[in-house]
C-alpha cells in the first residue's frame, strides 16, 4: 500500500473517497416537452453532433427538436416503468449494489453516488453533495465499456466543466474504458451461457452495439476497434467459433453513413441467408434502455420475424446482475490502488502512522519529517 502525505490520517479532517458512476441519461418524462428539454442538451453536445455551430443550431431547432420529441415520447412510453426511465432505474440499482459491497468493505469513508451526462441528477448536483460529505479523492467510472469521444469524454467535459467553478477541486481519476477488462468479460459469458441454460440457444449469436457516425472512425475514435476487441474477448471465453457470432451496429442518427453493419438491415436479411433463429445482446449497453428494450426487443424482433426469422431472443444487459456489480467493484478498487480510503479506527490510524513514520524514517535516517 502507499500513502499520499499525512492528511489521511488526521481525525480532525474528515476526508472521503467518492466514487460517482455515471450513465447517459434519459428524459424525465416520457412526454415531448420532457424530450425537448432532454434532446436539446444531448444533441447540442458538440461530442455528439459535430457539425459546425451555426448550421447545426438551425438544423436542431429548425427541424430536429420539432419532430423528433413526439416520436420519441412514443417509443419511452412503451418502456417506461412505474419508477421511471429503465435506464435511471437500472444505474440506480447499481450504484446501490456497488455501494453495499465497498462499503461492506471500506465503511462510510467511501462514498458512492450515480449521475446522469444529461437530464437529471445531474453530475453538478452528485458533485455538489459529494463535496458536502467531505469528498477530496473523486474516482469517476463513466458505464461505458468501449471508448467513444460522443460518450466517453463528453463524460469528461461534464467533470472538467463542473471544476470550473469549483475553489477546490479534488484529485481526480477516471475510467476511459473498459472493453477488454477480464471481469466483465467473465460476466457477460457467464450471463449468456445461463441465458441459454434456461431458454436455449439460438443458431447466431448477434452482438449489436450503439453505432456513431463512420467519419467518427476515419478521424481516429477507437470506439468500432473495441467494439470488435469485445466481441473477440467474448466469444473466446464462450468458446464461440467465427461463424457462430458477429458484431453489428444500432441506433442511426440522420443521413450520413454510420459504423456497419447495420443491426436492423442485418436481421432483415440472415432469414434469406439460412440463418432462420437469433441471439442477441448488447454489450456497450450496461443498462437495458431505449435502445434495446424498444429497438432491439420490439423493433428489430419484428424486422427478424417478418423477413422469415423462426426464433429471436434477446438476452438483456447486465443490469444489476450480482455478476456484472462484481465485475465493477472489482474495476473500481483497481482503479482505487494507491489511494488510501480514509479511516477513523483509532488503532488502524494509529497503526498507518506508524507505517509512515517506518517508511520516512527508511528514507530520510535520522531527519525529524
Ligand atoms: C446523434 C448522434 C448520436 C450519437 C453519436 C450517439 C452515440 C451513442 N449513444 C450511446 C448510448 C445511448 N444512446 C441513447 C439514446 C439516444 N442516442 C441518440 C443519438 C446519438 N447517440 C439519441 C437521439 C437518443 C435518444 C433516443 C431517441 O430519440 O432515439 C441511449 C438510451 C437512453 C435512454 O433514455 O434509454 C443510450 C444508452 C452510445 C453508447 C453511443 C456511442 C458509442
Ligand atoms: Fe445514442
Ligand atoms: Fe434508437
Amino acid at each position: 500500500m502507499q500513502y499520499k502525505g499525512t492528511a489521511n490520517f488526521r481525525h480532525d479532517h474528515p476526508e472521503k473517497i467518492g466514487v460517482l458512476v455515471t450513465n447517459l441519461g434519459t428524459p424525465d418524462a416520457p412526454t415531448s416537452s420532457a424530450l425537448r428539454r432532454y434532446l436539446g442538451e444531448f444533441l447540442w453536445d458538440p461530442r455528439v453532433v459535430e457539425v459546425p455551430r451555426p448550421l447545426w443550431w438551425l438544423i436542431l431547432h429548425g427541424i430536429i427538436l420539432r419532430i423528433r420529441p413526439s416520436r420519441s415520447a412514443k417509443a419511452y412510453a412503451s418502456v417506461w416503468q412505474p419508477e421511471g426511465s429503465p435506464l435511471l432505474t437500472h444505474t440506480a440499482s447499481q450504484a446501490e449494489g456497488i455501494r453495499k459491497r465497498l462499503q461492506a468493505k471500506y465503511g462510510n469513508n467511501i462514498v458512492v453516488g450515480f449521475a446522469m451526462r444529461y437530464g437529471n441528477p445531474s453530475v453538478s448536483k452528485v458533485l455538489d453533495e459529494m463535496q458536502a460529505q467531505g469528498v477530496r479523492q473523486l474516482l469517476v467510472l463513466p458505464l461505458y465499456p468501449q471508448y467513444s469521444a460522443s460518450t466517453s469524454a463528453s463524460t469528461f467535459d461534464a467533470i472538467a466543466h463542473d471544476f470550473t467553478r469549483r475553489r477546490w477541486i479534488p484529485d481526480l481519476r477516471f475510467v476511459s474504458h473498459y472493453p477488454d477488462y477480464p471481469p466483465y468479460i467473465e460476466a457477460m459469458a457467464n450471463h449468456i451461457q445461463a441465458h441459454w441454460n434456461e431458454h436455449g440457444r439460438n443458431e447466431k449469436l448477434v452482438l449489436s452495439y450503439h453505432g456513431v457516425p463512420l467519419k467518427y472512425l476515419k478521424k481516429g475514435d477507437p470506439y468500432h476497434c473495441e467494439c470488435h476487441k469485445t466481441s473477440r474477448l467474448l466469444a473466446e471465453q464462450l468458446g464461440l467459433a467465427k461463424e457462430e457470432y458477429m458484431t453489428t451496429f444500432q441506433s442511426r442518427f440522420g443521413r450520413e453513413e454510420w459504423l456497419q453493419p447495420y443491426t436492423d438491415e442485418t436481421l432483415k436479411s440472415l432469414p434469406a441467408k439460412g440463418v432462420k433463429s437469433i441471439d442477441v445482446f448488447c454489450p456497450g449497453f450496461s443498462s437495458d434502455c431505449l435502445e434495446t428494450v424498444e429497438e432491439i426487443d420490439e423493433e428489430n424482433r419484428e424486422y427478424f420475424m417478418e423477413a422469415g426469422g423462426e426464433g429471436f431472443s434477446y438476452i438483456p444487459a447486465l443490469n444489476a446482475t450480482p455478476g456484472h456489480i462484481s465485475a465493477l467493484t472489482q474495476l473500481i478498487e483497481d482503479n482505487l490502488q494507491g489511494w488510501t480510503v480514509p479511516t477513523n479506527e483509532p488503532e488502524e490510524l494509529a497503526a498507518r502512522f506508524r507505517l509512515a513514520e517506518d517508511q520516512k524514517q527508511a528514507q530520510y535516517p535520522g531527519r525529524d519529517l
